[in-house]
């Protein structure tokens, strides 16, 4: 057993408090809400643990431990890359270097597939899905929580990022309807897809820089670098998204504050048409594009 620690009155309660004025003085946002989590994480205690055992005092390897992610916290590094997971539709995410942090904002784009399919009468059905780009599988993994009979497909150019989706697939229990595959966007896929998504990456590349720390520091450069004007990633998967939709089938794309415009004109060009003005994200910025392969 673990000396407790010198300060004497390091309670639960006392240093979760200190760690969100400490956060909150170097400026980090949601500091309570990341102190609570840090504090959880260090002591190995959930909410109702932190709440009943709020009156104890730490033993000073649980207080050195703390003071250690509380070091990288302040540094900039996101209590999600600390603590490797992140919740993304209620989904417990595992993440690793190779994976963006899956964003609230990405949401959105769960939501206008599953509006899109339910008007359809489409969700019931054995629809094969595709993530382009699918990092952590967030997206995948939402739709499939979500559509019963679906069979996912998610690519990515980095096999780090697929063996993370496929761990996150194994501990949601959904594997046995997911399929990883390491190529460039929709490149390595067959067959046809009655719903194809992807977050792509789209920071102009001369943006990236100006990101903040948590951003330009911690997620990987290959989720970000959307080229020189942004929409490298769009002019690829877009056009091969076209050729790889059933008759009938929707493209549901995010998309960085202002690209909403260039994005619907490329799905237009590519044959593709819009099934309505973009969706907003809870900022009110257009965030969900999407199209449809017309019904012949
Ligand atoms: C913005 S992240 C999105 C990750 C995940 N879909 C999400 O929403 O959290 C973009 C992803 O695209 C992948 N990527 C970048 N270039 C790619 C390419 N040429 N082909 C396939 N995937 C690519 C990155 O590795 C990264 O996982």
């Amino acid at each position: 057993m673990s000396e407790p620690a010198g300060h004497g009155s390091q309670t639960v309660e006392r240093i979760r408090r200190s760690l969100a004025a400490r956060l909150k003085a170097a400026g980090r946002d949601g500091a309570e809400l990341d102190a609570r989590l840090l504090v959880g994480a260090a002591l190995g205690l959930d909410l109702t643990g932190m709440i009943t055992g709020a009156k104890r005092t730490l033993t000073k390897d649980e207080a050195d431990h703390l003071e250690r992610l509380a070091q990288r916290r302040l540094a900039g590094e996101p209590v999600a890359r600390i603590l490797g997971i992140k919740e993304f539709w209620g989904l417990p995410l595992h993440l690793s270097a190779a994976t963006l942090v899956p964003r609230p904002d990405t949401e959105t784009v769960v939501e206008r597939a599953l509006e899109l399919l339910r008007a359809d009468g489409m969700a019931e059905r054995a629809l094969r899905i595709a993530d382009l780009g699918t990092g952590s599988g967030a997206i995948l993994l939402a739709l499939l929580s979500e559509l019963p009979n679906a069979h996912g497909f998610g690519t990515d150019i980095s096999a780090e990022a697929l063996q993370t989706a496929s761990r996150n697939a194994a501990a949601l229990g959904l594997s046995q309807r997911t399929t990883w595959i390491e190529c460039d966007y929709g490149s390595g896929l067959a067959g046809t897809f009655e719903l194809i998504v992807s977050n792509p990456p789209y920071i102009p590349s001369a943006d990236i820089a100006g990101l903040d720390i948590e951003v330009r520091a911690h997620d990987p450069r290959a989720a970000l670098d959307g080229g020189a004007d942004g929409l490298d990633a769009y002019r690829a998967l877009i056009s091969q998204s076209a050729g790889l939709l059933a008759s009938g089938g929707f493209l549901v794309v995010e998309v960085g504050q202002g690209q909403s415009d260039d994005v619907e004109a490329l799905m237009t060009a590519s044959g593709l048409s819009p099934t309505g003005p973009p969706k907003a994200d809870l900022g009110g910025i257009p965030r969900a594009v999407s199209a449809r392969r017309l019904p012949r």
